[in-house]
């Protein structure tokens, strides 16, 4: 079913009256010559090609192809700033000035690269159609990915956007990009059949093969290994003599530590398959991509740490039972302390939902009320004797609400969806690591009282800790992101960790498949 593009959305772009400031009127004079480009336009072309003339007089142009589609949307989105225009200084613009309705449809589209793309690729996940015309008139590179690797076409058909989907790929998506870590088209990835059906045909005409038949294979087996056990985890078949947890904060001696609300150590609560399958997402990773890194300076950030680790205020809408109050927390800061690092990163977007259906299984398994794992994980490894990650506290992500109907998608937690719907929860609230390799020394993740007076490096080495896990494989350590946190020194280069992020219910409402022995240690 394809969504008819309407004379509003294109009179928006194309019919200016006022003056598009500096950019942002690239993008909209480019795009006024391109309403014949678009898939399926209901407008009959203004185009006086030779080609129309020697056609019927009542004969539509013919339509591009999907390439060409592509080509003229990219040529005009290569147009705008490659980088993200700052807004101009006060002052040197009229204080008041009604912007014209190109200049406005430029500042909804985007007027730089990352911001165009940024918008296609939240047009795409939300199934905003018509929105995505606009994006595709005005100019978009169709294949521009996120930082996890994943395209329009790729949101859209893991979202179960129909519309988008065939809009994308009758605007010459490639349906063959894959998105970081595991391999996922956007096949592979498809929530519904009407998308996988639309792919499957487009396939079908695309040169390239998905993923090689062996891979799919191997891919396949590990995926119902680590299903079944996550379904065993889940049904308690696994848990009095398997998981071991530990609580690492004592929330009755320290309920104000930001760390008290569900700091765990879970041992043997992840299966062996899924670690296998896991180290085989890395080792590819680490083979076909570059990692990012940062490395760790040795600036004392004291007072910019003290900043967060006062005792957090006493809050009246956070004083639940078992809950504590939170700090609010600069993003640019802890932005800054987070970078302040010598681990390399390789970002990996669990999208069928494998490792988060595990992690999920494990942490509930462990008696955390938790409700889902964000589908964004990094795959986090040391490789210098000695490196560390200073003293810091995580940022929260926002909770996508496709994401909140059950982790998966494939309905295993559907208790837990209804347990969310009460929660309201629209960020996530705990980190995780799970650790792939054992460490005989160093290397713990340290959970800190404070982080006032010693930070940086010496924070990483030195810091007094409420708890010091070492990394042993299989290991989960669960604890708030604003616990103060660091990675103590390590010394092999055995340290291999997946780290992101999940949200935990609060206890009256989300604890419910919590049992008993889950507690027994
Ligand atoms: O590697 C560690 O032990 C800590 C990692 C961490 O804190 C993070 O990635 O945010
Ligand atoms: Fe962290």
């Amino acid at each position: 079913m394809e969504t008819e593009w309407t004379c509003d959305a294109c009179g928006a772009v194309e019919d200016d009256e006022g003056e598009g400031e500096g950019e942002a009127s690239s993008s909209s004079s480019s795009s006024s010559s391109s309403s014949s480009s678009l898939p399926s336009s209901s407008s009959s072309s203004s185009s006086s090609s030779s080609d129309d003339k020697n056609r019927e007089p009542n004969a539509s142009p013919p339509s591009p192809s999907p390439a060409e589609v592509a080509a003229a949307s990219k040529a005009k989105w290569l147009l705008l700033s490659p980088t993200v225009v700052k807004q101009k200084k006060k002052g040197t613009a009229p204080k008041f000035k009604a912007l014209g309705p190109r200049a406005t449809a430029s500042i909804a589209l985007g007027s730089s690269r990352p911001k165009r793309s940024d918008a296609m690729l939240a047009a795409a996940n939300d199934g905003d159609a018509l929105r995505l015309r606009a994006l595709i008139d005005a100019g978009v590179d169709v294949d521009a990915s996120d930082e996890y690797g994943a395209t329009a076409l790729f949101l859209a058909s893991w979202r179960g956007r129909e519309d988008v989907v065939k809009l994308l790929l009758a605007s010459g998506a490639d349906a063959t990009r894959t998105v970081k870590g595991g391999r996922v088209a956007a096949l592979d990835a498809a929530r519904n059949e009407g998308v996988a059906a639309a792919l499957t045909s487009a396939m079908k005409t695309a040169s390239a093969t998905v993923t090689d038949r062996a891979r799919r294979l191997e891919d396949a087996q590990l995926a119902i290994l680590a299903r079944v056990e996550t379904l065993e985890a889940r049904a308690g078949v696994r848990r009095p003599t398997e998981i071991r947890v530990r609580t690492l904060i004592d929330p009755i001696a320290m309920p104000t530590h930001p760390g008290a609300w569900y700091s765990l150590c879970v041992d043997g609560g992840v299966s062996d398959a899924t670690l296998r399958r896991l180290e085989a997402t890395y080792a590819d990773a680490s083979s076909s991509e570059k990692p990012l890194v940062s490395e760790m300076s040795d600036a004392d950030d004291v007072d910019i740490v003290s900043e967060f680790t006062e005792p957090p205020p006493a809050s009246a809408s956070d004083s639940s039972p078992g809950t504590h109050s939170r700090t609010s927390l600069d993003p640019n800061l802890s932005a800054r302390l987070r970078a302040d690092t010598c681990a390399t990163r390789w970002y990996f977007l669990d999208a069928t939902g494998w490792a988060r259906d595990a992690i999920l299984a494990a942490a509930i398994a462990a008696g955390a009320p938790a409700l889902g794992v964000h589908p964004q994980m990094r795959l986090l490894r040391y490789p210098k004797i000695g490196g560390v990650m200073a003293p810091h506290v995580d940022l929260p992500k926002a909770v996508d609400p496709e994401d909140s109907r059950g982790v998966s998608g494939f309905g295993f937690f559907s208790n837990a969806t209804k347990a969310e719907a009460a929660a309201d929860v629209t960020r996530t609230t705990h980190t995780f690591l799970l650790y792939l390799r054992t460490c005989e020394r160093g290397g713990e993740t340290a959970l800190l009282r404070e982080v006032k007076s010693e930070c940086g490096a010496v924070g990483a080495r030195e810091a007094a800790a409420l708890a010091d896990v070492r990394p042993v494989r299989g290991r989960l350590l669960i604890f708030p992101h604003e616990c103060p946190h660091a990675g103590r020194p390590v010394t092999d280069r055995n340290k291999l960790v997946v780290r992101g992020e999940l949200w935990l219910g609060r206890e009256s409402g989300g604890g419910d498949d919590v049992d008993d022995e889950a507690d027994e240690r």
